[in-house]
């Protein structure tokens, strides 16, 4: 297990921050292997962070994204990670947003199309962001969920599950489609973006006890040879 902590001011700054640490993780994987590749987390917190990346100059036609999560909704709905994605990265020209979702957001037909998309895309991410919701969820990993085990486990011979929130969350009751665990470590940059009071006392929670089944968010923070980024801001 092993963390490293980043507090900012207040979330401009954590803005710049981790935009700048996206920058050089893509920067060092295009001069590395001449692409890079990014795992993206939905919701919202993380978004000006994606704005503040898309302004930079890049060879965005070399760097493919993803959503490392998404609801299952039809790409024009306002709670598709995939469609929030390619608006925040508007400016970034060239940057292909893969989708683990279908463009009419049918579940089972997302899972296959996500599934085959991830055999077409096996490198390790250059960085991941992943988010985490006040039960400890991070990704679509929700405690709770029938396929949590399955879509916890290691060995996993997957890289996406279907995931069915149990209970829905209200602002996006929606089932979804989400990496695996192993999948999301499967990483060169690990890093996740928590801001407020409430989620600092879920993290201090899920940083004490290894408890994956109640608290998702703990399997990332205790994973064995990962050392995850946590950047908090009030
Ligand atoms: O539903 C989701 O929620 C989490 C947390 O979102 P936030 O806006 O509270 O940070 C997010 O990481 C995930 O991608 C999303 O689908």
């Amino acid at each position: 297990m092993a963390w490293i902590e980043h507090d900012y001011a207040d979330t401009a700054a954590l803005t710049a921050a981790v935009a700048g640490h996206l920058h050089a993780a893509c920067a060092d994987a295009l001069q590395a292997r001449g692409r890079a590749l990014l795992a993206l987390a939905g919701g919202r917190t993380p978004f000006p962070i994606y704005r503040a990346l898309a302004a930079e100059s890049m060879p965005w036609s070399d760097i493919v994204a993803m959503p490392g999560d998404d609801r299952c909704v039809a790409h024009a709905h306002a709670a598709s990670n995939v469609a929030a994605l390619r608006e925040a990265f508007a400016a970034a020209d060239g940057l292909r947003i893969e989708a683990l979702t279908v463009a009419e957001g049918d579940a089972q037909a997302s899972l296959r199309h996500a599934r085959d998309m991830l055999a077409r895309n096996r490198d390790a991410f250059d960085a991941v962001v992943l988010g985490m919701g006040e039960d400890a969820h991070t990704a679509s990993l929700f405690p709770g969920a029938e396929a949590l085990p399955a879509a916890m486990t290691m060995d996993a011979r997957e890289d996406a599950f279907l995931v069915v929130p149990d209970p829905l969350p209200p602002e996006a009751p929606f089932p979804r489609i989400t990496l695996g665990l192993a999948r999301l470590l499967r990483a060169r940059g690990l890093h996740l973006i928590v801001t407020g009071a409430r989620k600092r006392d879920v993290l201090r929670a899920a940083q004490a006890t290894h408890d994956p089944l109640r608290m998702p968010i703990s399997a990332l923070l205790h994973a064995p040879d990962a050392t995850v980024h946590i950047h908090w801001s009030p």
